[in-house]
């Protein structure tokens, strides 16, 4: 059945979810994120059939912060064989922060899931590993994905990040320790924090991440981004992980697949019918966007999408 979806109807959505504005804290961990304007509000989709829609402010860019994970993990899934990388990060919920090193203590290493830090700095250790230029080449791939040339880095973002890295310093070095990171490890924080600055609007993020509502297919693109089976592995893990330790709960209240960041964007995923995206960067006590969240539940609920 085909989604009735209008540009009129985002908006009256955004509009019920408006008042929530206010309620949420912008991340302020990284002081380059401090600064940023809560009362922003924006979504995009574009279908697997073609069709765009967007309200609010959509067209604004914004750190991508960890929606940045995924295209790591699909970049490393390009570069590597299945168990190369599965041996050495995990596939299940964390139940913890994004930031947490409680886990890789007592699990000698490796990280539950790729979307949590050490996760995403294992497969960026990895892209090191192969990639002779990996800043390169994450902009390529996004460029390509999205079809929008400009897409940047915001160095400001990045390197504020770099001088508060004591946190994902600790998660690498304790990796190390483990013998999970192969390579110098300012080297590839540097890295990570680059594809967290990713600057993106919601319309760029909808049509990058079009190909896991479509089998790992971008309709621009002749070959395909990844296999259909790998699409569905990221599309679990999303569902899984992808909103760190309230994963269930976002289950329980928008039952897609979706990845956010601390930035206030939230990509989910209707497989075989739409990629969305929403920004607001007030976050919730979990990292979440929190208006961004209330608007993927009014979207799914009127929409009658859901992956259970
Ligand atoms: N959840 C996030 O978006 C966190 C990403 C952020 N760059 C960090 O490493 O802390």
């Amino acid at each position: 059945m085909a989604a009735n979806i209008n540009n009129q109807m985002l908006e009256a959505i955004l509009a019920q979810v408006r008042p929530l504005l206010g309620q949420g804290k912008v991340a302020d961990y990284i002081p380059a994120l401090a600064s940023v304007n809560g009362n922003k509000l924006g979504i995009a989709i574009r279908t697997v059939d073609g069709q765009h829609f967007q309200a609010g402010d959509a067209t604004e860019r914004f750190s991508i912060q960890s929606i940045s994970k995924v295209l790591s993990l699909v970049a490393a899934m390009r570069q590597y064989d299945e168990d190369e990388i599965w041996q050495r990060v995990g596939k299940d919920p964390s139940g913890q922060p994004f930031n947490s090193l409680l886990q890789l203590e007592i699990e000698q290493g490796k990280p539950r899931n790729p979307f949590i830090n050490a996760g995403a700095l294992v497969v960026c250790d990895m892209l090191q590993s192969r990639l002779s230029a990996p800043r390169q080449r994450m902009l390529e791939i996004v460029r390509q994905l999205s079809g929008v040339s400009d897409i940047a880095y915001d160095a400001a973002v990045a390197r504020s990040e770099f001088e508060h890295s004591a946190r994902n310093a600790a998660i690498a070095w304790l990796m190390k320790s483990f013998g999970n990171f192969h390579n110098d490890v300012p080297t590839v924080l540097q890295n990570y924090f680059h594809y967290c600055a990713l600057k993106m609007n919601c319309v760029e993020l909808a049509d990058t991440f079009l190909f896991l509502a479509a089998q790992g297919y971008a309709p621009h693109l002749s070959e395909p981004v990844v296999t259909s089976m790998q699409a569905r592995q990221v599309n679990a893990l999303m569902a899984t992980s992808g909103m760190y330790q309230s994963a269930g709960e976002f289950a329980w209240r928008v039952g897609l697949p979706a990845k956010s960041g601390v930035g206030g964007g939230v990509v989910a995923i209707v497989p075989h019918e739409m990629a969305i995206a929403v920004w607001s960067p007030e976050l919730d006590e979990t990292g979440n966007s929190l208006a961004g969240v209330a608007v993927l539940e009014r979207l799914s609920l009127k929409l009658g999408r859901s992956v259970y």
